[in-house]
């Protein structure tokens, strides 16, 4: 496990950007595996801005997302499909049919899964997998379980992860109450993983997700067997690390 802390967010953004724009300058083929919520939105910023720079092109690149919320409109302000749209997609040059997202009004919703999973296993596997962590260990929408499953999956969202994203919608009753999210099967099959966590308020799983016991209670802390991982943290999130 390679982990990194950083005094300066702008720092940390820079290195998550550069990593990923590495990655694609080296294999223009490569297969990236996107996160949403708050924490990669700076790192998106960079990766914006080397593009514009000609530092880099994704016409070749592929990319899955971790989720989506079940129900919600593809054009819902608060879907993962506009998110992306609004902090990646719409300012780089990634083909529209090379940007997956699991579809959350999939009439057959164990079908669109296992649609989503044969696709990233005919793409190659993931390269890159991009991930930030939930205060309660969640990874992806895989929530603390007694068991977690291998692929992607429909999943009914913890009351903690609804109210901790209920700051982006009008109303806790408006966040939706399950997603669909890829499994912790394969987000470990990523060649290689970046997991990304900010603020005081997650210093406490941060560790436990690091240094604690491997256990189902913290789905991040099954990342401590991946062979290939690396760990950008602020000073804050890093605070109970020795
Ligand atoms: O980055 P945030 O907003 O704290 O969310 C933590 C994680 O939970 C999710 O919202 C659920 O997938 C992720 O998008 C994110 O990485």
């Amino acid at each position: 496990m390679n982990v990194l802390v950083f005094d300066d967010n702008e720092k940390l953004n820079e290195a998550g950007a550069n990593i990923i724009v590495s990655l694609v300058q080296t294999n223009p083929r490569a297969v990236l595996g996107l996160a949403t919520g708050g924490t990669p939105v700076g790192i998106y910023e960079q990766v914006v801005r080397m593009y514009k720079q000609g530092l880099v092109s994704f016409r070749n690149a592929t990319s899955y997302n971790l989720d989506e919320y079940v129900g919600l409109p593809e054009d819902h302000p608060e879907s993962y499909h506009t998110y992306m749209r609004r902090h990646l997609f719409d300012h780089i040059d990634l083909p529209a049919d090379s940007a997956h997202l699991p579809n959350g009004n999939a009439t057959d919703p164990d079908a669109e899964c296992a649609a989503y999973d044969e696709m990233i296993e005919r793409s190659g596997q993931i390269d890159l997998q991009l991930l930030g962590i939930g205060h309660n260990g969640h990874i992806g929408f895989n929530e603390p379980d007694t068991d977690l499953v291998r692929g992607t999956h429909v999943v009914t969202l913890a009351e903690e992860t609804r109210k901790a994203n209920a700051r982006y919608f009008d109303a806790i009753d408006d966040v939706p109450k399950q997603a669909i999210t890829m499994g912790i099967g394969s987000i470990l099959k990523a060649k290689t993983i970046l997991l990304v966590v900010r603020g005081a308020d997650k210093a406490e799983i941060a560790k436990r997700a690091l240094t604690g016991p491997i256990t189902t209670d913290v789905p991040a802390s099954l990342l401590q067997t991946h062979p290939r991982l690396t760990v950008l943290l602020d000073r804050a999130a890093a605070r109970h690390l020795s």
